[in-house]
């Protein structure tokens, strides 16, 4: 009906903090599986300040549902995708200075190392998302890369403080995802995502899926981490089946 992809990066993000052993991203990506997650994201930065190569290489062979591995448009990135074959990889932008993604990729401005990078990816058998703003001409481009699949970024909306500004930017989604269905792309969703704002997203008729992790892992401190999964997975198909019935949410309820 609509998928979960638990993002795992900031229980490694907890871990780098001491440079401890612990908590282990890869024993939350299996427990998060348990409960229900249909897929396990994590985002290799190349700053290393999470997820570290190792995590992603001793991840592959234990995931029972997929790996969407998160990644720059680097020569070093695309040769670890390379040699890891997740089932998917996500392009993303990445400043090594910012707190975290703060906007989508830019396919219009780097489309040749974009297209030439979704080209060798899909060459190795690896689906490729380029996680893109709700933009046309970003779309667009994606489709022109020969990306299948975009995953769009619900920063805005998740930062959108006033009613009209949140109303506003579900509309602009709304229409990505129209915009990217006339390409036959899969749509995704994520960033910012919340257990109080991410029912009118998965409500959204067309998005396949969403990409979910630091409110899943605040979230853990409180419910713990496999309650944290479920009760999101459980508001993601609530807004879902909502949606298929055309009702509308109180936001932040
Ligand atoms: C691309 C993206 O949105 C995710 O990787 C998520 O933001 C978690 O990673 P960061 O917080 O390091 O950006
Ligand atoms: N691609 C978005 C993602 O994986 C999760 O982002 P966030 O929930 O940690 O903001």
């Amino acid at each position: 009906m609509i998928d979960l992809g638990v993002n795992i990066d900031h229980v490694a993000t907890l871990r780098q903090q001491r440079h401890t052993t612990y908590p282990d991203p890869i024993r939350a990506a299996l427990l998060a599986e348990q409960a229900g997650a249909d897929l396990i994201t994590l985002h290799l930065r190349e700053d290393r300040r999470h997820i570290q190569d190792a995590d992603v290489w001793a991840l592959r062979p234990q995931l029972m549902t997929r790996m969407n591995l998160e990644c720059a448009v680097t020569q070093e990135m695309l040769d670890i995708a390379l040699k890891v074959k997740p089932d998917d990889v996500c392009l993303v932008p990445e400043k090594r200075t910012e707190l975290t993604t703060e906007g989508g990729l830019d396919v219009v401005g780097g489309f040749a190392a974009v297209a030439d990078a979704v080209s060798r990816l899909h060459d190795a058998s690896i689906r490729v998302s380029l996680f893109v703003d709700p933009e046309p001409a970003q779309i667009e481009a994606a489709a022109r890369a020969g990306a299948r699949v975009i995953e769009l970024h619900t920063g805005a909306y998740a930062e959108a403080k006033q009613a009209v500004q949140i109303q506003a930017e579900i509309e602009r989604l709304k229409i990505a995802v129209a915009h990217a269905k006339t390409h036959g792309m899969r749509v995704n969703a994520g960033h910012g995502l919340h257990y109080s704002n991410v029912q009118p997203i998965a409500a959204l008729d067309g998005i396949a899926e969403l990409n979910i992790g630091h409110a899943i892992v605040a979230q853990a401190i409180f419910s713990g981490w496999q309650e944290a999964v479920r009760e999101m997975k459980g508001l993601m198909v609530q807004g879902r089946l909502a949606g298929l019935r055309d009702e509308s949410f109180t936001l932040g309820a």
